[in-house]
């Protein structure tokens, strides 16, 4: 056999196993000599273009421009058409099997998944498409499959560089050729390339892509586009997290690339939008935002991950709980070497090194993270530093920037060479962590303090030199490193199989952050751990960010969501967390997290709390009912300042511990709990126009008045499972069955004074001003209305 026999039997068989027919690949080699990418071309684009030669070699000589893109569906019906006509079915059954001998060849899967088969099947009837799978699911191959089926190039959006590398990185190793083209880049050359089609795959950040609109539509006139394909398609969303304003702009794609607007267009280029947590909302600002084509397709998959088991404990989330907080992880690193614990033995510190940062980097942060309006309350407060957004904005990242590598762009050849990614894949025993945390201080303070107990930790978080960052990534990725402490900049959308733990120390900002984050755990589908360790005393503030005040209330919402989330203590965590998405979680149980392993805990009657809380909130509510539906009365002005203050939950509180002695130690934390578990309830709302993590100025509702007003509801035990913050206030006390039951205590001379003997650190000394809150005390006394 001849050189030149033997390359076009070598481009037959690749055809082949691409999924062509024998006859279409034989035709093609005949008519285009022994190249794959022509041979590809000729079958794409049909006999007429017979004489063309593809240029794939750079330099760009020919032009198609006036030639119509052959349709998804033609081409995939071509093999057939001259023998018989084929129906759908058939030709459906067909591009599956040729992506399904793609998947094995490719990627070394036996089979598409049902989701991936939904999402292609939009793709070749030319529909939109809004894919929402669970993290780790195998969203990428809905958009990668596209370039290999047909030839033509797929344009995937993604908003970080690290993200596309890694992405291109593996391709590359599967065999297919990719590239990455981020904003700011001075070198061109790879750009150039992309844009005379070299590669079957090019992702490209927003930024970018929307200054390339003019030199795309000669790519889909040449080469052809396959799809534009939208990855954590949440960016869009100004509901969602992560928003990316440049997202938003997106919807020049539908706009420029339609068959109306394009002539050598059969078909509007389709679009597929992506992305693991979406709640309802979100998918339609993504669909109207985008200008998705009318019916697009919404391919929905189950958002519960039943291997990842979820659970929440309480931290002061500071240095001097890192002891406590950390013990078990190190002990898991420590296995190896045989040593326990208490026997640990620390480095000195000098040896430390966790990525490089300047010394202005280091803040002097204290413990407890940033302001919140909702600080004021009873629990001792950090000293803080002078807070500004500047300052705030420059301590926590934002996911603005795209390009987080010290490269804006780079090139990926494939060549299959499956054994690099075992080498890569490498497990390590007790597997992968990465631990997140809001600012960039305590990623260095946390991978410090791991490091003086032998874990091979490091930090990473935006400001630190791009150099390091991509070390990071690569130790990562390479197993070398242990544990990864970093903010939301790392690991977006980044698969590696053998994450054992997400570990979140300090309050997430939305739901939808921390499960997306926490879906980076355990893609290998083993047992991983998600936990959240908060400060269950304090409620979460959000991190600065220059927001509008719509922006501000839906941040306040999310985040009100994920505190809310944690205080749960009797409903599954992985049922909360999918029926947050707007999911229908058919089991009881995850089996797994910590309220399903636990159990709840016990119900406490506390009828009595609740009726002395519900009839005071409804004695000043009716108070100020009565002045403001009363203008004529004498005492108008008088009773008008009365209720000009509003009263907080502080406020309530006070005074019903003034008013009961049985109440008088009470916790406001405690208070807070019950006040949440009436909102539930559906008694109480909030009665500020501004949105808070909880409800700041309790209102009763009108379900909340009637059960007031009834005497048979009010006389009925309320039987209730206590909330976190109430349960953590409780451990800090006595364990009673209901306060009343623990203030009872108090007339007995011996327990006052051991009570009033105790140490009770949780308590701050009072700094406000004492007569302010006698002030207000004596107005909220005046309200009163049952007592
Ligand atoms: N059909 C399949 N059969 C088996 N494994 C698959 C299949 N499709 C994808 N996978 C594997 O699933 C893993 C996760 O894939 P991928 O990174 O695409 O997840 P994702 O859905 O994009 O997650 P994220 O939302 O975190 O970005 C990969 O290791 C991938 O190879
Ligand atoms: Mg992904």
């Amino acid at each position: 056999m001849d050189g030149g026999n033997l390359a076009s039997d070598l481009v037959i068989a690749e055809l082949i196993s691409m999924g062509f027919e024998i006859s279409e690949a034989s035709k093609a080699i005949q008519e285009v000599g022994p190249s794959l990418n022509n041979a590809i071309d000729f079958i794409l684009n049909g006999c007429k273009k017979i004489s063309r030669k593809r240029d794939l070699s750079g330099t760009g000589k020919q032009s198609i421009r006036g030639t119509r893109q052959s349709s998804i569906m033609d081409h995939l019906q071509s093999s057939k058409k001259t023998t018989c006509s084929v129906s759908r079915s058939q030709s459906n059954e067909d591009w599956e099997v040729r992506a399904n001998i793609l998947l094995q060849k490719y990627f070394g899967y036996p089979s598409l998944k049902k989701f991936q088969r939904e999402a292609l099947g939009a793709w070749i009837e030319h529909k939109d498409c809004l894919v929402l799978a669970a993290t780790g699911s195998g969203k990428s191959l809905c958009f990668q499959i596209p370039a290999l089926l047909t030839g033509k190039v797929v344009v995937v959006i993604s908003p970080l560089i690290s993200l596309m590398h890694d992405q291109c990185l593996k391709l590359s190793k599967h065999g297919v050729s990719a590239c990455f083209l981020g904003s700011g880049q001075t070198d061109q050359s790879v750009q150039q390339k992309a844009m005379r089609g070299m590669y079957e795959i090019i992702y490209v950040c927003p930024e970018t892509i929307l200054r390339l609109i003019k030199p795309l539509e000669s790519l889909a006139a040449n080469r052809g586009i396959a799809l534009f394909a939208i990855d954590e398609a949440h960016c869009v969303s100004k509901w969602g997290h992560d928003f990316r304003p440049d997202y938003r702009r997106l919807s020049a794609l539908r706009d420029n690339f339609n068959a109306k607007k394009l002539a050598f267009l059969n078909c509007d280029i389709p679009i597929m939008a992506l992305t693991a947590t979406a709640t309802a909302q979100v998918r339609d600002d993504i669909l109207k935002s985008l200008h998705m084509s009318e019916n697009p397709m919404i391919v929905l998959t189950s958002f519960f991950r039943p291997n990842l088991r979820f659970s929440v404990k309480h931290s002061r989330t500071c240095s001097s709980s890192y002891e406590r907080d950390f013990c078990e992880l190190i002990e898991a690193y420590d296995k190896n070497r045989n040593q326990k614990c208490s026997r640990r033995t620390k480095l000195p510190l000098e040896n430390i090194s966790v990525g490089t940062s300047s010394q202005d980097e280091i803040y002097d942060w204290e413990e407890g993270g940033c302001a919140s309006e909702e600080d004021d309350d009873d629990i001792t407060l950090p000293k803080r530093k002078q807070l500004s957004v500047e300052y705030l904005e420059d301590e926590s990242d934002l996911l603005m920037d795209a390009d987080d590598f010290d490269v804006t762009c780079g090139e990926f050849n494939g060549w299959s060479s499956t054994k690099d990614l075992d080498v890569c894949e490498g497990m390590a025993e007790e597997g992968l962590t990465i631990i997140y945390v809001p600012t960039r201080k305590e990623t260095l303070s946390i991978a410090k303090y791991l490091c003086r107990f032998g874990v091979k930790a490091a930090a990473y978080h935006a400001k630190l030199p791009k150099s390091q960052l991509r070390k990071v990534h690569k130790e990562f990725h390479e197993n070398a490193l242990q544990v990864v402490v970093a903010t939301i900049a790392f690991g977006m959308g980044i698969d590696k199989l053998n994450v054992r733990r997400i570990i979140h120390y300090g309050w997430p900002q939305s739901l939808e952050a921390y499960y997306q984050e926490a879906g980076r755990a355990g893609r290998d589908g083993k047992l991983a751990d998600c936990v959240l360790y908060a400060n269950l005393s304090r409620m979460p503030s959000l991190l600065p960010s220059r927001r509008s005040e719509e922006q501000s209330t839906q941040a306040y919402k999310m985040l009100s969501d994920c505190f809310r989330y944690a205080m749960r203590t009797s409903r599954c965590r992985a049922q909360m967390l999918v029926q947050y998405f707007g999911e229908d979680f058919s089991d009881d149980s995850c089996h797994l997290c910590d309220v399903c392993v636990k159990g709840p805990p016990e119900k406490q009657n506390l009828q009595d709390e609740v009726r002395i809380l519900m009839q005071m909130i409804v004695a000043h509510h009716e108070t100020k009912c009565n002045v403001e539906g009363s203008y004529d009365d004498d005492n108008y002005n008088y009773n008008h300042n009365i209720c000009r203050e509003k009263p907080n939950v502080k406020m309530f509180v006070c005074r019903i511990r003034e008013q009961n002695q049985q109440l008088a130690t009470t916790d406001l934390l405690w208070w807070r709990g019950l006040v949440r578990i009436l909102e539930d309830k559906g008694f109480l709302r909030e009665g500020d126009d501004k949105v808070h993590v909880q409800i700041k100025y309790p209102e009763p509702t009108k379900l909340g008045l009637e059960f007031v007003f009834s005497e048979t509801a009010m006389e009925l035990a309320f039987n209730v499972c206590p909330e976190a913050d109430m349960l953590l206030s409780q451990s800090r006390l006595k364990s009673y069955p209901s306060f009343a039951e623990w203030g009872k205590g108090w007339a007995d001379p011996e327990i006052r004074k051991q009570r009033l003997s105790r140490n009770r650190p949780w308590r701050k000394p009072r700094r406000t001003n004492k007569q302010t809150v006698r002030g207000r005390y004596g107005l909220l006394n005046t309200c009163r209305g049952d007592d």
